[in-house]
């Protein structure tokens, strides 16, 4: 597969999935998440590959989310939300690597759950973190609400996709949403010796450790199916589309007068 939205590289055991679309703060569109899919895959099988960092262009943003200038309803893509994301998210947990999130900037809405998926979350002290699903007319219901719960609990789970804030990555290490908080121009060098570390441990190890983790929130992913399901149908109403409307036309989104 040729990539457009993504950069692909290997280097020391490590492959790094960047995505290239700074013009849109990373945002992903359909494109983008199958290109990712692939990615992960290449890196996820290939024997000389240890860790698979993620991470976006430029100093501005990780990932914020679906492209709402892609999204009429549903989005542009394949899938129940035409947006892959179910498998984007299935591929991340699935490969028997650990996924290091590189968040330099805003990782926000589907970009935040993306860094929550990830094995470890190193970010700079620039970064800034947030759902905003209820602001512009969408919600991740599975991975994105009960596995964040698992990190950092019930009530700030609750809090985040509710009250849509903006936390900063200090704020985010204290509440386990971020392994390590460093300086922006050493987020670099973090990364390297964390992947570097990995490398020197055994792999089968780290695969079996990372399977059993994450069969104890297997049924996280049937939540995720059910839930998509349900975003289809929200996406399709007047009160959703309300919000993707208001965020590109830069005003607040009136919700109140647009429920059924
Ligand atoms: C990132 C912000 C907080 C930055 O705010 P600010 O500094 O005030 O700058 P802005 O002027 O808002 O933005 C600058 C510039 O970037 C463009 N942009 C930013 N984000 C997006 C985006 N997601 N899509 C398209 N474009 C974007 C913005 O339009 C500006 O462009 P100009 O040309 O300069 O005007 C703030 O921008 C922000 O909050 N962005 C996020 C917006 C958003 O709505 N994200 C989508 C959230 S919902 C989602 O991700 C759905 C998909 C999904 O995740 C999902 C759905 C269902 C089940 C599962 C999933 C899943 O987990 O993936």
């Amino acid at each position: 597969m040729n990539y457009n939205d993504i950069l692909y590289e290997e280097k020391n055991g490590t492959a790094r999935i960047t995505i290239n679309r700074e013009e849109k703060y990373n945002a992903f569109r359909g494109q983008t998440v199958e290109e990712m899919i692939h990615a992960f895959g290449r890196a996820g099988w290939n024997d000389d590959i240890g860790v698979v960092v993620l991470t976006g262009a430029g100093d501005k943003a990780f990932c914020t989310g679906g492209d709402q200038s892609a999204h009429d309803g549903q989005y542009d893509g394949r899938g129940t939300i035409g947006l892959p994301v179910e498998d984007l998210q299935t591929i991340i947990r699935d490969i028997p690597k650990p996924v290091i999130a590189r968040v330099q900037g805003f990782a926000i809405g589907g970009g935040n759950v993306l860094a929550t998926l990830c094995d470890f979350t190193i970010a700079s002290e620039k970064a800034q973190f947030g759902q905003v699903g209820p602001k512009v007319g969408s919600v991740d219901p599975g991975f994105g609400t009960a596995y964040l719960a698992r990190i950092v609990g019930e009530k700030k789970a609750r809090e985040i996709w509710y009250m849509c804030r903006r936390y900063s990555a200090e704020e985010a290490e204290r509440m386990g949403l971020v392994n390590k908080v460093v300086p922006h121009d050493q987020l670099d060098a973090e990364v390297e010796a964390w992947c570097a570390e990995i490398m020197e441990r055994s792999p089968t190890a780290i695969a079996l450790a990372k399977r059993s983790f994450n069969l104890d929130t297997e049924s996280i992913r049937a939540i995720s199916q059910m839930g998509m399901q349900a975003v289809k149908l929200y996406y399709e109403t007047e009160e959703s589309r309300e919000g993707v409307r208001a965020f590109n036309e830069k005003r607040k989104p009136d919700f109140r007068g647009k429920m059924k």
